[in-house]
Parts: C-alpha cells; structure tokens; sequence
C-alpha cells in the first residue's frame, strides 16, 4: 500500500437518518462488459452490448480495442430503448498504444489480442499498474510464440508485437495471483491457430466464478471450451480455434457493486430492492445473498429483483473469501459494525489489487477507531465504537464505498477521493444520496 496522494476532495459521507428504505439500479457490470468488448472483437461478425457500464475500466477498454482498429459506436439499441454499443471487428493493427488505466482486465485480457495485431501495441498505465501482476500473461504468450519486450519485473509498462497471428497450443500458467491470467488466455484462444490449453500450476486460484464467466461468455459466443467441470482434468482449459459469433447480449447489472446498498440495508435496518438482479449468473456478487443473510438479513428474489431486508441485528462471519474476494472491502465495513468478531479468510492475493487492500482496510478503519488486523491470508475484525474522520481510498473504488457504507452509522466520516468510485461506477454520490432521498417504493436511480 503507497501512501494515498493527499486530495483536496473531502467528501462528507451522509449520515442515514433512520432505515433505509428504497429501489436501486445499478449500472452494468465491468467483469461482463469487458469480456463482452473482448470478445465482440474477436468476433466475425458485428456485435450489439446492451446497456453496457460506462466507467473507467470500460471506457479504457473500449478505447484500447479501437486504437488497434474496432469500430465500437456509442448509442442506442437495436429497438430503439436504452445505451447500447454497436462493436464492428477488423483486423486488429498496431502501432497501437494501450492505457490500461489501473484495469485488471484490460492489462491482462488485451495483451493476448495484441499478439494478434499487425505490429506493435504498447502498454502503459497508472503507477500502481506497474506493481500488479502480469508476469503469468507475459510468460504464457511467449511460451505460445508471441514476442514482448518488458523489463525485468515481468510487469508493465511493455510492447507486444503483433504478427498478425498467433501459434497457441498448450501452456503452463501459475494464476495464484489473479484467475485474470486464465482468463485472458482463453479469451483469445479461439483466434489463435492451435486454439489454447491453459494449465494452471500455482497452489491456489482465486476467483473461480470469474472464470466461469470467461467460459459461459465464450460458449455464447460459439467457442468450444473443454473445462475441469465438464469433465476435463483438474486446473486444465480448452479452447478450440474456431470463429466467434456477433452477439446481441443485455449487460446484468454489477453484482458486486450492489453491495454496498444491500449493506446499507441490513445496517440500518432498512431494506433495499435492486433492479433486474439475474437468476442465474457467474457474478461473484450473487453470494452477497448468503454471505449478507449470514449476517443478519434476509433476502427474496422478485421480478422486482433482489431485496434485501435487515434485521436490525449485524452477525459477525467466518468465511473463506477466496472465490469472491472483490467483495471483501463492503463485508470488512459491515464486519467492523457487527455485534461479533469476524474472520476474512482466503484473500492473500488482494494485496495486490487496486491498492493492497488488507493493509487499507485495516489502517482506515482502526483510524475511526476500529479494532482490525492483518492475518496472513485475510482480515480478523473486531467490533469497536467507530467515530469519524478521513478514510483515505488510495484510488481504490472500492475503498470508498466500503467508506460510504460506514458513513451511513457512523457521524463525520469523510472520504478522501469519492471520484475513484468511477473505475467501475459512474456518479456513486449520485446513486448514494438518490438511495438515502428514496421513500418506500421509490427509485433511486432509476435505468433510462
Ligand atoms: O476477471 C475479472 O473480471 C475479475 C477477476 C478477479 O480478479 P482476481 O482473480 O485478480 O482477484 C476480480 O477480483 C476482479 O475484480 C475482476
Ligand atoms: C480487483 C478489481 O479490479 P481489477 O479488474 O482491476 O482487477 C476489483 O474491481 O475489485
């Protein structure tokens, strides 16, 4: 964790004046609309993303493949209702450059692509890009035929030398430290000429719904994928070349960014509807229901959505974040207001997310008070009496709104850099006073 840059914006978290009580529609999820850009890109034929997240990592994403020659056109949808993005392949070009911004899926899902291009496509980012790693995703390439000039952390910022084509075959991968590295070979893997098998070698692998999500969204797309739930071997992904259809696909909203309203009912004791949640999905955020009933709250899916009431009680957990551990920093906020200890477990590998996220955590709450230490894999939270202050974010989203979930109970607390919510959430303020404004049955924001 580097030292937060000292910011001007102080933003005076508001204070919920009695149980929340309101409808919620969150934007589009990241996860999704990235792997569906990728993959519109790859395509064939041209694609149609509907209501498509507008945020940061999405807009680098998009920019990124139209630098290396995708048409991707902003408007509205085929039947005339709501954001949609009309993506138009092409032979993918460089010279090209890439910013990554501070995005694990464009700094990891693009390279492969890049080793499709027709010259080189360089990559830079935000300093802390420089310290997350790619060194799983380099290594692959190079093992499947590509040529990249890094330096010698194996780490941004690098060239990729597109030959316009690229071998495939097998590959040994060790993804301990992001499922990203899996994934982002098989995104790519039905363009290359041998397709890919990517074996993961590590002794751990985080984040396994993020894979099934590169698996479904691949399938969908036409690909053939052989994977260890289909019957294959253990830690072992196959993807056959072939060409990839144009979809028309509808973005789910982001699950994980639902989080931090379905916390602020259950710690107010309030209850929060979000809009157009999936019955089924491989967003890590649907164990929000489970995970947020654990602690005190009750949920029902409706065609109204999920809604997500609170008891008025906080239960503290013990639970194994590994599959899910984009969650973390709302649980560690809920935690820190439970009438219980918990224990965070399985989440080593957020030390190297958008900031080392266990070390801020546990620093920004202790600051207002709190009682939380680092584990060797997690977070041990122990309830205290919280009072206000700054919570710094060191450019994290989700650093803030776990801030802003806190702020709800807790009078004063100031969030350093609320705009860093706009990685993957545009206008949160916005969202998280509109939820606090709501009267039973309203909207707070509501999906044009
Ligand atoms: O593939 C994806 O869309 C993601 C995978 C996960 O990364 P890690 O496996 O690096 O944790 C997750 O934390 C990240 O927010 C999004
Ligand atoms: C880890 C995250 O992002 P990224 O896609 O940059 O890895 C996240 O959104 O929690």
């Amino acid at each position: 964790m580097t030292e937060s840059p000292a910011h001007p914006d102080l933003w005076p978290a508001p204070l919920a004046t009695g149980a929340v009580d309101a409808t919620v529609t969150v934007p589009g999820s990241k996860s999704v609309t990235n792997r569906a850009l990728v993959l519109a890109a790859l395509a064939a034929e041209p694609g149609w993303l509907r209501r498509p997240l507008r945020s940061r990592d999405t807009v680098l994403m998009a920019d990124a493949l139209r630098a290396m020659g995708v048409g991707i056109e902003e408007g509205v949808g085929p039947d005339g209702t709501g954001e949609a993005w009309r993506v138009i392949p092409a032979q993918l070009h460089g010279p090209a450059t890439v910013d990554v911004g501070n995005a694990g899926t464009v700094m990891r899902f693009l390279p492969p692509v890049a080793a499709l291009a027709d010259g080189p496509v360089r990559f830079d980012g935000d300093p802390r890009s420089y310290e997350r790693p790619l060194h799983g995703v380099i290594d692959a390439l190079r093992a499947l035929g590509a040529r990249i000039d890094d330096n010698e952390r194996g780490a941004l910022p690098l060239t990729v030398h597109g030959a316009g084509a690229l071998d495939g075959g097998p590959v040994e991968v060790d993804a301990s430290s992001s499922s990203q590295f899996v994934s982002a070979l098989l995104l790519s893997g039905p363009r290359f000429n041998q397709g890919v098998e990517v074996r993961h070698t590590g002794p751990t692998l985080p984040s396994l719904p993020h894979i099934r999500m590169t698996v479904e969204m691949l399938r969908a797309a036409g690909a053939q994928v052989d994977t260890p739930e289909s019957g294959g071997e253990p830690n072992v992904w196959r993807v056959s070349p072939s060409a990839l259809l144009g979809r028309d696909l509808v973005i789910e909203p982001d699950l994980s960014n639902a989080a931090p309203f379905l916390a602020a009912a259950l710690i107010t004791g309030g209850r929060v509807t979000v809009t157009d949640w999936p019955e089924r999905t491989t967003q890590p955020g649907d164990s929000l229901r489970e995970i947020f009933t654990a602690m005190g709250g009750r949920c029902e899916l409706t065609e109204a959505g999920l809604t997500f009431t609170g008891t008025g009680r906080i239960t503290g957990i013990d639970a194994d974040l590994h599959e899910v551990g984009e969650l973390t920093p709302v649980i560690a906020a809920v935690a820190a207001l439970a009438d219980s200890e918990s224990v965070l477990r399985g989440i080593a590998h957020l030390r190297l997310h958008e900031t080392d996220r266990l070390a801020a955590l546990a620093k920004e709450i202790n600051e207002l008070g709190g009682d939380v230490t680092e584990t060797e894999d997690g977070l041990h939270i122990r309830p205290r009496p919280l009072h206000g202050g700054v919570f710094h974010t060191y450019e994290d989203h989700r650093l803030a709104t776990a801030a802003a979930v806190l702020g709800l109970v807790v009078d004063g607390v100031r969030v350093e850099n609320v705009a860093t919510t706009a990685k993957t959430l545009p206008d949160f303020p916005g969202l998280w006073t509109g939820m606090l404004g709501s009267v039973a049955g309203a909207t707070a924001a509501p999906r044009s």
